[in-house]
């Protein structure tokens, strides 16, 4: 029978059945940061249990690290208290450990394929939902709660219930000036954020095996915004070439070995899903989101909805909602739309393609004069070495933005970096919830370019004319 790529991964990694849909699945990678890990850890040792695979485990520190000053204290108690239990317990379980001060320190979904950690046909966990994004890989990657990682790291497996299939096929080719976030970005404006939900969902078709791996990274890393369980790309020659020679990945004949396997991860012709959705990449243009749901989506060229245009109660009242925490009118068009800081940066957008994108628009102008703060803020010191080789650290801190160290930053609100009440962000993060980055702060999503060129003109401005 022809079967999806989740389905065969899932096939060779159940270790048991144990009806209507349950089993338990053996988990090959997981990775650990310091916010979902300390009570997981609390939990071993309160049961006298050990880590049962050493090996299968990456641990680093993102949420809670400052972006600048991190010689000086952390000035948050709770953060600290999460980077010391981190440390503490990467000592004593004698974990597999990129500490703060680690030039390879960075967000856990930038550093895992970074380090080759990520590989195809795995399965991968982490306490944290974005872990979708190593889903770009053809790796069946998901985010667990706390007590999960406890299970995860004394057995080893999880009891999973089997998820629907799904495809999202992007077909045509991406206008100039569109960027994977606007692909992902489209996908949640046409499905809704609930639209994934209950599947995983592989994303397919012309577009997709265009993009780089950074770009599938980000689209993957959305996945979960679209509600779905998980996202898959299967890999190529593109996968092959990213992994070759990281740090973790195979050597020699384990390699070509490893190759070989890899190139039979994908869903065969007439598999059938259970949900198909096709989205014509040639009519993509760049997006900002206007409400606090990363579905509230509209061309850069479109204006704020009307009320009247929901025909849902629900919807509507929930974007009115929306429009008064986010400050904006009915029919305001986006481009009349001020921002007060610009932020490039989260597991999102802060790869060194994403880094480039942002520079190419900054190069030689200048960050608008009202704005308070313009950060750039590289996904893992790795990418910060790089933009450096590149002198793009250069372009940005001449044109006005800061240029910080490696973290999850301003993608929300667990460190210093925040945005005030009432502030307005342009954010290439993944999630615009109320308060997510400082309570008041209002978040618009948009990809690098965009959120580059918001930041030099203060407003919202259509990167394709820019
Ligand atoms: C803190 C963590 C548990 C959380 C997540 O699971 O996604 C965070 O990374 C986020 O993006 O909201
Ligand atoms: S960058 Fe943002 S979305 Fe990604 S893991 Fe960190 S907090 Fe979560």
């Amino acid at each position: 029978m022809a079967t999806t790529l989740y389905d065969k991964i899932w096939d060779l990694h159940r270790v048991e059945d144990r009806g209507e849909g349950v089993a338990l699945i053996y988990i090959d990678r997981h990775l650990v940061h310091e916010v979902t890990s300390p009570q997981a850890f609390d939990g071993l040792r309160a049961a006298g249990r050990g880590v049962h695979s050493i090996d299968s485990i990456l641990a680093v520190p993102d949420h809670n690290v400052p972006t600048k000053d991190r010689d000086l204290p952390n000035p948050d108690e709770m953060s600290a208290a999460q980077l010391a239990a981190l440390d503490a317990n990467a000592k004593e379980f004698g974990l597999n450990y990129i500490p703060m001060d680690d030039r390879r320190q960075g967000i856990v979904h930038v550093i895992g394929p970074e380090q080759g950690f990520t590989l195809p046909g795995v399965t991968l966990v982490c306490g944290d939902s974005h872990t979708s994004t190593h889903g770009a890989f053809g790796a069946l990657a998901f985010g667990i709660g706390t007590s999960e990682v406890e299970h995860v790291l004394a057995t080893q497996t999880l009891l999973l219930k089997k998820a629907a299939n799904m495809r999202v096929t992007v077909t045509g080719t991406l206008p100039a000036g569109c960027t994977a976030k606007d692909v992902a970005l489209a996908i949640i404006g046409k499905i809704g954020t609930n639209g994934g939900t209950g599947h995983v969902i592989e994303y397919a078709g012309p577009v997709m095996e265009a993009l780089s791996m950074e770009g599938r990274m980000t689209v993957c890393n959305m996945a979960i915004e679209a509600g779905a369980r998980a996202g898959l790309v299967a890999p190529d020659d593109k996968t092959f070439d990213y992994l070759n020679g990281r740090p973790m990945s195979p050597k020699g004949e384990a390699w070509d070995k490893a190759v070989a396997f890899w190139r039979g991860l994908k869903s065969d012709a007439g598999a059938v899903f259970d949900r198909e959705v096709t989205v014509d990449g040639s009519e993509i243009v760049p997006l900002v989101t206007w409400g606090t749901s990363p579905e509230d989506v509209v061309p850069v060229t479109g204006a704020v909805p009307t009320l009247a245009s929901f025909e849902d109660e629900n919807k509507r009242d929930a974007a009115e909602k929306a429009l008064a925490y986010m400050g904006l009118s009915e029919g305001q068009p986006m481009t009349d739309v001020k921002v007060d800081r610009v932020f490039i940066g989260s597991c999102t957008n802060s790869r060194i393609e994403d880094l480039r994108a942002a520079a190419a628009v900054i190069k030689g102008r200048k960050v608008a004069g009202h704005v308070i703060e313009a950060i750039v803020v590289p996904g893992s010191g790795l990418v910060k070495e790089q933009a450096e080789a590149e002198g793009l650290d250069r372009v940005f801190t001449d044109a006005g933005f800061q240029w910080r160290d490696p973290g999850c930053s301003m993608c929300l609100g667990m460190n210093p970096d925040k945005a005030g009440p009432g502030e307005r962000v342009a954010s290439t993060s993944n999630r615009n919830f109320v308060g997510r980055q400082g309570p008041g702060a209002r978040t618009h999503l948009v990809s690098p370019a965009m959120a580059a060129a918001a930041g030099i003109a203060g407003h919202f401005v259509d990167v394709r004319k820019f």
